[in-house]
């Protein structure tokens, strides 16, 4: 059986709005074999409510390490990170990750996994069950329910990975390559559904990847990072409207201008 995506629903009533993110001179290094190697500096930028933002760079230039600042996970050792006003200092359920590796409990159903935040904080089974089935109808598994991580694709795990955190309403979206390990025909599925529900809840997102197409079909704005220390070379608006072809030559003219720009020392 395959998956399918479904018509969205709209928002529940209890969707927070969406969050302004502002990140002001950021610093990170680590101490590695008595030597400290810089990884993030002056990292400053700001992200609109409910705006998509994909963070462009080589391997190693620290997006993994900024995404895990954002998060609340990792201190930086100097600069801020401001959400809606507020300092972020640790992690909190405004902020959602979704990392490339699903990292599902095996154990657990597919709706299990939806439900597992939820335990503990939620006001009655009888919700609860209401809420996993309307997320496992929103990413195309309510057929799926019952099945384990190891009985599903590559592409149905991240799509359970997406709907356990949706369904937690954060604010922010922090997604770390999460469809790189796709084959690229259910990438394409994943970023088309990413759009559709970015379209009903409208997160703010902070979207890390490689791939240049990927930035240009989802980003308002690209933020290309470079090496040594990580830092933001060149940002840029994505003018294009939705949805976006690959093949038109719009969508070209930014893929080049990127390309030129990551091949800039
Ligand atoms: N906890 C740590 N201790 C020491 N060094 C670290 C730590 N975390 C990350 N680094 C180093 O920081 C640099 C940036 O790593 P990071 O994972 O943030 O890069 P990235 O841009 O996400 O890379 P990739 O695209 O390959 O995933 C790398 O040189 C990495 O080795």
């Amino acid at each position: 059986m395959k998956a399918s995506l479904r018509l969205i629903p709209g928002p529940s009533s209890e969707s927070p709005p969406p969050a302004a993110l502002k990140i002001l001179r950021l610093e990170k290094s680590f101490s590695v074999n008595d030597k400290v190697l810089t990884v993030l500096k002056d990292i400053s930028f700001t992200a609109a409510a409910g705006e998509m933002i994909c963070i462009l760079g080589p391997s190693g230039c620290g997006k993994s390490t900024l995404l895990k600042i954002l998060s609340g996970f990792l201190p930086p050792d100097a600069g801020s990170v401001i959400l809606n006003g507020k300092p972020v200092t640790k992690p909190g359920p405004d902020r959602c990750v979704v990392f490339q590796e699903e990292a599902l409990f095996p154990w657990l159903t597919v709706a299990e996994n939806i439900a597992f935040g939820l335990k503990g904080g939620f006001r009655g089974r009888k919700r609860a069950r209401e809420e996993v089935d309307r997320f496992l109808e929103l990413v195309g598994l309510a057929p799926f329910r019952d099945y384990r991580p190891s009985a599903i694709s590559g592409g149905m795990k991240q799509r359970v990975a997406l709907a356990r955190v949706l369904i937690l309403k954060p604010k922010v979206l922090l997604m770390d390559e999460p469809f790189a390990a796709l084959d690229a025909q259910a990438r394409e599925e994943m970023q088309r559904l990413l759009l559709d529900l970015w379209k009903t809840f409208s997160h703010t997102i902070l979207f890390v990847t490689h791939d240049v197409s990927e930035a240009v079909t989802l980003a308002d704005r690209i933020l290309v990072m470079g090496k040594t220390p990580g830092c933001i070379q060149a940002e840029i608006r994505v003018n294009l409207s939705r949805p976006r072809r690959r093949e038109d030559s719009d969508f070209h003219h930014f893929c080049r201008r990127l390309y030129e720009r990551l091949r800039r020392p």
